[in-house]
């Protein structure tokens, strides 16, 4: 049995399902060079079939990622496999995933078929993805409930239909870690082929034991986990990898596995992932959360300042957790920004400095602190050269407690300037209003958070929203160190996401016309 755990990443598909508002592609493509820079072996990108801008997303990534092989999932339906080739095949190598429920309630409540039904479904999924494919994954969604037998059964056809990858969800989290590892020893015991593809697992937070359960499937022999970072998910979520990593590294020993991440990534990771996804970590989160390192009372305090392996069983520099750190803001010159991008693991020429340092300093005069994922943030733009559509000029609101605020914005919207004024009931309502009038698009505001980032009155604010347009939604953030305009920028944020939106959609009609 191999000694090497194959990591899959699903931050973008099952981490992504969990979020008020779907991602934009240029997040997810930040995130997915962020997983291919932590060493993952597999990141799954998407759904292809969910939605044009899902396709759209897995083709991007899949063109740009090289390190990491790119899957997308797909039922166990032929339209389905197609979009999951078509946005696949861009890339050299790439893995289709296919799935179907397995356990009897969701056979029979949820497909409403057979199990007899089901299994030509699966096998024949199997055999049509692989006319795409040699990489082909199956899972036998639910395989936490399904009975024992069937799931042999299943895994078996699976594998003679040409499945080279067999995926045990427990999609429900439903097992424990004694009976989890127990269903891999006995599909190992039970099932005559078994030898000829990889055992993953793919654990749900329910009840709290998604990476307990995984590590016991390692124990018994799975050789591929799925998760996310942050173990963000469906509910309660997946197994986080983050921590999966750093089981099996600071435990090395004990499990005689290894995994190809580079742990010194993870904090980094995670940072970017919680900001993206507007996802906050918990300071008591393992690995990642702001405590994981810090010790409190003072026998551990005593204890540390003695020897740290007192009280830490891994440093904080083995998950790239920094001791200390260059603050980056208006006062910073070139040299802490070529030297940080440095640290990030960026070359001279994978950049151009004076153009990423005067892009650094407009958003460090709006924002105060820069940090590391907005530097990313701008390195990535640059590249993309993707210049924001809308973009506020200038704002001023009147309000007070007798009267209607008054809010009025000066946009620059493509090369046209616009400015607009109107009445509403509060600053943020009346600039709003302002911003509708001015792009002349309507949407429904779903929910709108402001948060503190940082201490004092003079602390960041940042708005988050979720707003409704034609059916779909998106979120948007603005950081400020005055709210009305962190509010104004988010609202902006969501019309640039679906002006781009927009353009793929009219280039797609463009390009089909063209192919008529
Ligand atoms: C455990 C997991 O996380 S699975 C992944 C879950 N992720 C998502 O669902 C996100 C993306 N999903 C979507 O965008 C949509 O649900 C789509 C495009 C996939 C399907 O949309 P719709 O065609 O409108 O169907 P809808 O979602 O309402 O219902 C699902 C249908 O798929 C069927 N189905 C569910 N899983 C499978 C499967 N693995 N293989 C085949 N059929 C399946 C259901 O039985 C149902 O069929 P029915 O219409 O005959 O009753
Ligand atoms: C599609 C499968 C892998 C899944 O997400 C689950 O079962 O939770």
């Amino acid at each position: 049995m191999s000694d090497r755990v194959i990591l899959l990443d699903t931050t973008l598909r099952d981490g992504e399902q969990a979020l008020a508002a779907s991602l934009s592609t240029s997040a997810k493509l930040q995130i997915a060079v962020a997983l291919e820079r932590l060493g993952i072996d597999i990141i799954e990108a998407g759904f292809p079939v969910s939605s044009p801008g899902d396709f759209d997303s897995v083709r991007q990534i899949a063109a740009t990622i090289k390190n990491s092989r790119i899957c997308a999932l797909s039922r166990a339906v032929q339209g389905d496999i197609d979009a999951a080739a078509q946005a696949l095949n861009i890339a050299d190598q790439f893995r289709i995933h296919t799935f179907i429920s397995t356990s009897d309630i969701h056979v029979e409540s949820k497909l409403k078929r057979s199990f007899e039904q089901v299994l030509e479904m699966a096998t024949g999924a199997i055999k049509y993805a692989r006319n795409f494919t040699d990489d082909v994954e199956f899972s036998c969604e639910d395989a936490g409930r399904t009975p024992i037998d069937n799931l042999c059964r299943m895994v078996e056809a699976a594998i003679k239909a040409g499945a080279r990858t067999i995926n045990i969800p427990d999609t429900v989290g439903y097992t424990t870690p004694t009976e989890f590892g127990g269903i891999i020893t006995n599909i190992y015991n039970r099932v005559p082929n078994i030898d000829q593809a990889i055992i993953s697992v793919h654990c749900h937070d329910d009840l709290g034991l998604s990476v307990a359960n995984s590590i016991a499937a390692v124990e018994a022999g799975a050789r591929q986990v799925e998760g996310t970072i942050n173990g963000i998910g469906e509910r309660a979520g997946n197994a986080a990898l983050e921590e999966i990593i750093m089981i099996l590294k600071t435990r090395a020993a004990h499990f005689g596995v290894d995994c190809n991440a580079d742990a010194t990534e993870l904090y980094r990771t995670s940072t970017q992932v919680s900001q993206l996804c507007n996802m906050p970590v918990q300071s008591n989160k393992a690995i990642v959360g702001a405590n994981a390192f810090s010790h409190s009372s003072g026998i551990h305090q005593d204890g540390v300042l003695k020897s740290q392996n007192t009280y830490e069983i891994m440093t904080p520099e083995s998950v790239g957790v920094p001791r200390t750190t260059l603050n980056m803001t208006s006062r910073s010159g070139r040299h802490v920004i070529k030297h940080r991008m440095g640290e990030l693991g960026y070359q001279e020429s994978d950049f151009d400095l004076d153009s990423l340092y005067q892009r650094f300093l407009k958003l460090a005069d709006k924002k105060g602190q820069v940090f590391d994922y907005d530097l990313e943030a701008l390195l990535f733009m640059q590249n993309q050269q993707t210049e924001n559509h809308y973009q506020l000029r200038q704002l001023n609101v009147q309000a007070g407690t007798n009267h209607f605020a008054t809010g009025s914005v000066e946009l620059q919207i493509g090369e046209q300037i616009v400015t607009e004024a109107a009445t509403g009931n509060g600053p943020v309502d009346s600039v709003y209003r302002a911003i509708e009038r001015a792009t002349g698009q309507q949407m429904s505001i779903q929910s709108f958070d402001i948060g503190a980032k940082g201490g004092g009155h003079d602390a960041l604010g940042q708005v988050d929203i979720t707003a409704e347009f034609n059916g779909r939604t998106f979120h948007g953030m603005g950081l400020s160190t005055d709210i009305i305009e962190a509010a104004a920028e988010a609202l902006l944020y969501v019309h640039n996401l679906i002006w781009r939106q927009q353009q793929i959609d009219q280039q797609k009609q463009q390009h089909s016309k063209e192919a008529v």
